[in-house]
């Protein structure tokens, strides 16, 4: 059913234009195969040549030709367009959620869906269109048939029907099989993921490599065991639809003659318009892995997109955020856990109450695992909290409010990413990127050429320098860095503390910066120290 809906919504008028040239080509097809059956006859009953009947024959083909290709290439077309829709519909929905909901599915998943099964949809959705043909073909064969004879209109039919139904049903059982062999395949480009992220660490060790490249083949063998164990199961049930053909047009030629009076004038067209049937059913049930394989794919497309509706937030801002200027923001009994896939809580963040003051520079500080970065995390509004609230000059931030909220903020993560272009700063004046880099002494490094960075390969120090030009370009309310210096050499460290960091607090900037740089814990107006996802001291500084 999800390929019907996603060739059938959206503008009609594709769907409806497809659908005609279909027809038409089922309806050539028909009339071919009709004329066929009629010079056959002919033929047997030694009639002249008849020269009418070869141009009609001629004009039909010319017809049919043409249908069949415009069919061919509206489907194609018509599918592309839906499936790029559908791409941009889930990344649209997919760049909106929220942090944890993207944390919980998984790069595997979603490559797995968004990448694989909308690429494998790509190709095999088009081919699908002869499958549709072949069933105005057989709608025609049968109704040919029924000019014929309805007794035998009605055995071919049923027996088609039941046919067709016991096919159906026996391919519904491999469903489950297919939705396993989706899981394995994320779980495939997972494992292969670690070849690539942690190729450093690989190359360093053979008895890693080697003990990742087993974990990798039995993942792949499993997968491949599956694969032809859903592939075995597809042959007996083609074996099945096969041998049903036959049986039918047997019943057709052996024993429907029996049973009915007159039957044997017509014996011969009726079995020539059964075996006719046998093209169109084969066609339908070859094309039903194919179907199957594009319904699942649709269908884990549908739940991605199910869960990625569940905690969804309003399309991101562009505009100032409505808070920029702001002066106090007050988090009270702010609370946040992590839970495993059972549900249970792995760690709490809070309850945190803090009140933040424009303008101040405040280090955060604690242990490995005290929950500093998820404390970040919570405080700039990409994690949603469980418990509390957080108040800017007096406004609760809920869930209208939140994306708006988010805008005061730049940050650099520990995790952060580095984007080659400066998405988002369109109107940027070229010199003033290049006199940051000058700044963060990239020179001989990086250069802004046509909106984008020269590369991003670089050190972690250098990309750190580059991912903090990109955040005070961003110019916004709030800075977020965690632990930016750690990668730094003990000049652009001193630079951090020293010259950056009271700028930005002269330029009227609030700044949280995770830190474990006990010597310059003096450069802040406070410190917080964490320990166990809780505050537990807060001391004053110098800045
Ligand atoms: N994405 C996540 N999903 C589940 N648990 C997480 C996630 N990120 C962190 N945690 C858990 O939360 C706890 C706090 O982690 P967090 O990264 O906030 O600590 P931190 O104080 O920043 O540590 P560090 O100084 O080592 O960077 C850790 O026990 C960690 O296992």
């Amino acid at each position: 059913m999800h390929v019907l809906r996603l060739v059938s919504t959206g503008t009609t008028s594709g769907f409806r234009h497809l659908l005609v040239v279909t027809c038409l080509a089922g309806l050539a097809n028909a009339a071919l195969l009709g004329m066929i059956n009629q010079a056959a006859e002919r033929a047997a009953l030694a009639s002249p040549f008849d020269g009418e009947a070869l141009l009609i024959y001629i004009c039909l083909f010319g017809f049919f030709f043409l249908a069949d290709r415009a069919s061919l290439r509206e489907a194609n077309q018509l599918v592309q367009h839906r499936l790029e829709a559908l791409r941009l519909r889930v990344v649209g929905k997919l760049r909106r959620v929220d942090l944890r909901t993207l944390e919980n599915l998984g790069q595997g998943e979603i490559f797995a869906t968004v990448a694989q099964e909308i690429n494998h949809l790509s190709q095999s959705l088009p081919l699908l269109v002869s499958a549709a043909q072949s069933l105005f073909l057989l709608a025609f064969c049968l109704l040919y048939i029924a000019t014929l004879s309805l007794i035998a209109f009605l055995v071919v039919t049923g027996f088609t029907a039941l046919g067709l139904a016991l096919f159906w049903l026996r391919r519904r059982k491999l469903d489950h099989e297919l939705m396993r062999v989706h899981g394995q395949e994320a779980e495939m480009l997972d494992t292969l993921a670690h070849f690539t992220k942690g190729f450093q660490e690989i190359r360093l060790n053979g008895d890693k490599n080697d003990a990742l490249f087993r974990r990798f083949t039995q993942v792949v063998d499993d997968l491949q065991n599956r694969v032809v164990g859903v592939g075995g199961k597809w042959v007996v049930l083609l074996q099945f639809g096969n041998a049903f053909l036959y049986a039918l047009v047997g019943a057709v030629i052996f024993i429907l003659p029996l049973f009915f009076q007159g039957y044997t004038d017509v014996i011969y067209k009726i079995t020539a318009a059964a075996i006719f049937c046998v093209g169109p059913v084969t066609a339908i049930t070859a094309a039903a892995p194919l179907y199957t394989k594009a319904d699942m794919g649709l269908g884990h497309v549908a739940r991605l997109e199910q869960r990625l509706n569940l905690k969804r937030g309003p399309m991101p801002v562009v505009t100032k955020s409505r808070f920029a200027g702001f002066s106090t923001i007050a988090c009270r009994d702010l609370g946040f856990s992590y839970r495993d896939e059972a549900g249970e809580t792995t760690f709490t963040s809070g309850p945190l109450d803090l009140t933040l003051t424009r303008g101040e520079t405040v280090f955060v500080v604690g242990g490995n695992g005290s929950g500093k970065s998820t404390a970040m995390k919570l405080l700039c509004g990409l994690y949603t909290p469980d418990t509390g609230t957080i108040e800017v000059d007096g406004t609760v931030i809920g869930d209208s409010e939140r994306q708006d909220y988010r805008e005061l903020f730049a940050a650099v993560f520990a995790d952060f990413h580095l984007f080659d272009r400066l998405y988002g700063l369109d109107d940027i004046d070229p010199d003033r990127v290049q006199a940051l880099i000058t700044r963060m002494e990239l020179t001989d490094k990086v250069s802004f050429v046509q909106g984008r960075f020269s590369t991003t390969i670089l050190s972690t120090g250098q990309r750190k320098r580059l991912a903090m030009i990109v955040a005070l370009l961003q110019d916004r309310d709030i800075y977020l860095f965690d632990e930016w210096a750690a990668d730094q050499d003990a000049h652009f460290r001193e630079l951090f503390y020293t010259v950056l960091l009271p700028e930005l607090k002269q330029r009227g900037k609030t700044v949280l910066a995770v830190t474990h740089d006990d010597r310059f814990w003096h450069c802040c107006d406070r410190r917080l120290s964490m320990d166990l996802g809780v505050l537990t001291a807060e001391t004053g500084g110098t800045a």
